[in-house]
């Protein structure tokens, strides 16, 4: 019987977390759900944000599910230690799997191009997919501190880093329209000039079948939104990825309706790529699509069921089409969307 460990963090993380997990339970009624601590809360409770008992956990699990984690720009957690703050309890998480590739679907659903904010005829149709590189680059290397009044982060990537990650891409473009965009700042950094000359000359080795293109990350921060349809695969390294990403969340309507997988050496993990957006934690209307279309993706890559991911897949757009959440300029709460994604799994596909 498969495994699955949830993680529903802080904030919205539970909420959203729970009306994921009422769905695994609807669609793969034979896993296992096992729930662990991380984040702020288990600091409180285990002096830990990713305490041994959840590293344990993870150890025999076949998927990782998690909410979020975080507290608000005036929280108490801001100012602990690095190291026993709620991100990084996710950092170590991410580092824990050797989940590498993130991938982080952006998608305008038939018939929900009025959810965006972008005119129509832009939004329409637009079928992207990030792969953020997840586990290098500034965010991760130990050559960083505060001196006095000046301080330290370091961008560094290897080759073998950078062609782990852009595998994924070019195998993610085969299956979908075969062209991968490489985004950097090769004309000012160093580590985008490798970067870039590792993408190319793996696609010219081992991918040849792919169209590959390199664009830098200020000019797709604009093209992104103003043409997304110009765009199939974007392959980017870990902060480009993660700034862009919430970028293009403007494209279908909402944060709340981004989902993500993460994959790399062992169990993935699967994530809302938004925050626990302190803003509304607790007043039961925080859109849970983005959290149960991570559950699909779990299905999807994490257990080998594309037609149980098809399934949940179908059953959001229709909830997002007759029950839109607040975020999306609707009136839906966190539980009527989630009965509305139920029932639409309870009614059979047509054609
Ligand atoms: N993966 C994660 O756990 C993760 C990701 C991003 C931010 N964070 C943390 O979350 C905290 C808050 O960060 P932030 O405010 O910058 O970003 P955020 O993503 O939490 O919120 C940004 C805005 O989007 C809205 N929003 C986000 N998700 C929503 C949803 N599902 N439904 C409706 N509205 C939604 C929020 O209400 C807010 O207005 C910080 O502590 C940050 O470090 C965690
Ligand atoms: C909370 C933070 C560590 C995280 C990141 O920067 O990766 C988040 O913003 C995300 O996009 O998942
Ligand atoms: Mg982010």
């Amino acid at each position: 019987m498969p495994k699955i460990v949830t993680l529903p963090g802080d904030g919205i993380g539970p909420e959203v977390t729970a009306a994921a997990v009422e769905v695994l339970r609807e669609v793969a009624p034979d896993v296992t759900i096992e729930e662990h601590a991380i984040g702020g809360g288990a600091y409180e409770d285990h002096a830990d944000p990713f305490p041994q008992r959840t590293r344990d956990a993870l150890k025999d699990a076949d998927a990782a599910l998690l909410g979020t984690v975080g507290g608000a720009h005036d929280s108490a957690w801001n100012k602990l230690p690095r190291h026993l703050r709620p991100e990084s309890g996710l950092l170590a998480l991410r580092r824990e799997l050797g989940c590498y590739a993130n991938l982080r679907p952006v998608r305008v659903l038939p018939g929900l191009e009025h959810l965006s904010p972008l005119k129509a005829e832009i939004a329409r149709g637009v079928d992207i997919l990030i792969v953020r590189e997840l586990l290098g680059g500034i965010y991760f290397d130990q050559d960083r501190r505060i001196d006095g009044d000046t301080a330290y982060n370091t961008m560094r990537y290897t080759t073998p880093e950078v062609e782990r990650v852009a595998k994924v891409a070019f195998w993610a473009a085969e299956q979908r329209r075969g062209r991968v965009t490489s985004v950097d700042k090769a004309n000012v950094l160093e580590v985008s000039e490798l970067w870039r000359r590792d993408v190319q000359a793996l696609r010219d080795r081992d991918y040849r079948s792919i169209h590959l293109n390199h664009e830098y990350v200020d000019s797709v921060a604009m093209l992104v939104v103003a043409n997304p349809s110009r765009y199939d695969v974007i392959l980017t390294e870990n902060l480009f990825g993660d700034i862009l990403s919430d970028l293009a969340a403007v494209i279908p309507g909402s944060l709340g309706v981004m989902p993500s997988a993460s994959l790399g050496d062992g169990a993935g993990l699967f994530e809302p790529i938004h925050g626990s957006a302190p803003d509304i934690a607790g007043q039961g209307v925080a859109n849970p699509a983005a959290a149960i279309l991570s559950a699909g993706m779990l299905l999807r890559h994490g257990l080998k069921r594309p037609d149980a991911a098809n399934h949940v897949d179908r059953a959001v757009a229709i909830a997002l089409r007759e029950h839109p959440t607040r975020d999306l300029g609707g009136k839906a709460d966190t539980r009527t969307f989630t009965h509305a994604v139920l029932e639409a799994l309870g009614t059979p596909a047509v054609g």
